[in-house]
């Protein structure tokens, strides 16, 4: 039985090798850093030590919802300094995916968005055309015109070449009528992430991983999920920062994304924090296989 993490929380002397181990750690933020906007205490101070010893911070998050402009603006109002170079969001690995590697050729290479802004913002930053996201002509109710226009095409978009399915707080039928058609009709399937569920205000509402299963039940596809797990992220950010992956430490609060990515990345270090998602019995399950290096109870247990 592979030895199970190690429990930092209360070990002082425990916690100072693991901070010393490390030049860089990759923050995951919902779930560990704030819950919805409520902060959780101790993260700024947190994050301040680990400054103060001259770690490198990198936020990481598969929250597609904004960009990294406005993640910065989240972070500094919770009293956290950032630079925006110091934020990758999924909707920034997407973007960079559709732009610099999957590079559709013009003109069938617009993508219909199922998502927020975050989206938006970073499709643009990267020159890429998109139809729907948060155009308000798709927050109604389906009519008889749209069945009508959707069957014949004559409603859709001729260059859309690509379904990128992200969390959306205004996803209906209507939209995902839309984005049915353009797969049938031969567009990729890409998501930005595949969180089952989202943590905000101490509890769950539903991830961008449950905006995309009606997509997948209706098509049999999986979507190529550019977020975390997935290591197009994580080569990213190594491209970025150049660090050494072995004293690179993923700091998250699910087993099946953060820790996973860490994991898969060969990363020196995972540390677990069980504000979020998962819980320790998890990883303790009979046949676990995603199974964090460190944990903790919350991410201010790192100041000992
Ligand atoms: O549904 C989602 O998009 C995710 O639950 C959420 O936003 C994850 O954000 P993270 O924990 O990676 O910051
Ligand atoms: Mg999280």
């Amino acid at each position: 039985m592979a030895p199970g993490p190690k429990h930092l929380t209360g070990d002082q002397a425990g916690i100072s090798d693991f901070i010393n181990k490390f030049d860089i750690f990759l923050f995951d933020c919902d779930g560990v850093l704030w819950t919805g906007d409520h902060l959780f205490s101790g993260t700024v101070e947190t994050l301040e030590l680990l400054r103060a010893k001259g770690k490198k911070i990198v936020f990481v998050t598969n929250n597609s919802t904004k960009s990294r402009s406005d993640y910065q603006k989240k972070l500094t109002s919770m009293g956290i300094p950032s630079n925006v170079d110091e934020i990758f969001a999924s909707a920034y690995s997407s973007a960079i995916y559709i732009a610099r590697i999957l590079k559709l050729p013009a003109p069938k290479n617009k993508v219909y968005v199922l998502g927020e802004s975050g989206i938006e913002t970073e499709l643009k930053s990267e020159g890429v055309e998109f139809v729907g996201g948060t155009d308000p002509a798709f927050r109604r109710d389906i009519t008889p015109e749209d069945y009508t226009g959707l069957a014949d095409g004559s409603l859709l978009d001729e260059n859309v070449g690509i379904v990128l399915a992200g969390l959306d707080f205004h996803v209906n039928y209507l939209k995902l009528s839309h984005a049915y058609q353009y797969l049938a009709r031969g567009a990729k399937f890409l998501a930005t992430n595949t969180d089952s569920t989202l943590p905000s205000n101490h509890t769950f509402f539903p991830g961008a991983g449950s905006i995309s299963i009606p997509l997948i039940n209706m098509t049999g596809q999986q979507p190529i999920a550019l977020g975390k797990p997935s290591q197009a992220m994580m080569d990213s950010i190594e491209g970025k920062f150049q660090f050494d992956r072995k004293t690179a430490c993923m700091v998250g609060d699910r087993l099946d994304t953060d820790i996973k990515f860490g994991l898969e990345g060969k990363l020196g270090g995972t540390l677990a924090v069980l504000t979020g998602v998962s819980k320790k019995e998890e990883w303790e399950a009979e046949g676990a296989e995603v199974i964090p290096h460190y944990y903790v109870d919350k991410l201010s247990d790192l100041r000992g």
